[in-house]
């Protein structure tokens, strides 16, 4: 499909054809249980986009994979409109782009389709620029959150590993730690969406004070869990922030993780849901959690896909190909 470019930005500088960048891109998921806006870990899914600037004026988009039957094929892609607004507040635009998606993370299930293609979207664009021109990666980090509206999937889809990111003075940021080699992430992703904007619309203005405390102390132990001893991962990932406001928008999903902490596992909603994540302490535990996940579904008759993945350690990878 080919569509115009809105409105050419008057003063901007052309970019010159032929420029062609790759970048792969992780799933990830949020939260992790108390986190919430703030704990994001890095996943081995990956979605992948090729953009190449051209000579011929206008807009082509081809997009396999997730998402390939309902994202627009325009200017209001979200990688297009991400590309194209990362340029014009450096000052630049393009005669034309060409973008080719590889899409492998699913959208609105809370695994950051969304901040994947926002941190797309902008590696790509700032790859674009003249060296001169580029963003460094604390400006990525803050462009990508402002985009996203909040930093905790796109500081791990950016750097791998367990990102733990917060906001100074309108300015976010980030901080990288190592995930235990013993933590195994295991998904249960269902075959429904919900969207990251409806699910932030269940959240109540306010909550009382010792709420707020309980949860900081489980997000405190989770960081130590995560990366110092899984055995604290189950009283770690216990939040009082958002899932309980959000159950009723995810039922299934609530009912799986009651039978998985039930059980002793370590299980949150992924993101704003409606995927469940468990993070099983080695190999012979996220085989159980497996099992466990399987045989609840089955028995409620869900037809979920249960994966077992690993933990991105390097966040996302840019290639430049000039042509
Ligand atoms: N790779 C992509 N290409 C284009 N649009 C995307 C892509 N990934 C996500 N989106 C947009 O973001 C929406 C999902 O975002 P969101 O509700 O935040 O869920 P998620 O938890 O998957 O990030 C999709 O419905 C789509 O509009
Ligand atoms: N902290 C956010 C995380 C949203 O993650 P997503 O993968 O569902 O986009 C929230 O809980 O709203």
């Amino acid at each position: 499909m080919q569509v115009d470019l809105p409105g050419q930005l008057p003063g901007a500088t052309l970019l010159a054809p032929g420029r062609e960048v790759a970048v792969t891109v992780p799933a990830t998921s949020a939260n992790l249980g108390p986190g919430f806006d703030s704990l994001g870990l890095a996943l081995s899914l990956y979605d992948t986009v090729r953009v190449r600037t051209t000579d011929e004026p206008g807009i082509t988009v081809q997009v396999a994979g997730e998402g390939a039957d309902q994202v627009p094929l325009d200017s209001s892609h979200l990688v297009v409109r991400t590309i194209l607004s990362t340029l014009a507040d450096a000052g630049y635009t393009v005669r034309g782009l060409h973008l080719s998606a590889e899409n492998v993370i699913p959208h609105g299930r809370g695994l950051g389709s969304s901040a994947a293609a926002i941190v797309s979207g902008v590696l790509a664009a700032n790859a674009l620029l003249p060296d001169a021109d580029r963003l460094d990666a604390a400006q990525v980090l803050h462009a990508c959150s402002a985009l996203e509206g909040h930093p905790d999937n796109v500081a791990p889809a950016l750097a791998g590993d367990l990102a733990i990111s917060w906001e100074t003075d309108g300015v976010f940021r980030s901080a990288r730690a190592a995930v235990h080699p013993d933590v195994v992430p295991v998904v249960a992703i269902p075959a429904t969406e919900l969207s990251t904007e409806r699910a932030r619309g269940l959240l109540p203005a306010t909550v009382p004070h010792r709420t707020a405390a309980a949860n900081s102390g489980r997000a405190a132990l989770l960081v130590h869990a995560l990366t110092m001893d899984p055995a604290f991962l189950p009283e770690g990932t216990q939040d009082f922030l958002h899932q309980d406001f959000r159950a009723p928008a995810m039922p299934a999903s609530a009912a799986l993780i009651q039978a998985l902490r039930s059980a002793g596992f370590a299980a949150a909603v992924s993101g704003a849901g409606p995927t469940v994540l468990c993070l099983a302490n080695g190999a012979s535990a996220a085989a159980a959690a497996e099992e466990l996940m399987a045989r609840q579904l089955q028995a409620a008759g869900e037809n979920w896909r249960v994966l077992r993945l690993g933990v991105e350690r390097d966040g996302a990878r840019v290639e430049v190909h000039q042509r």
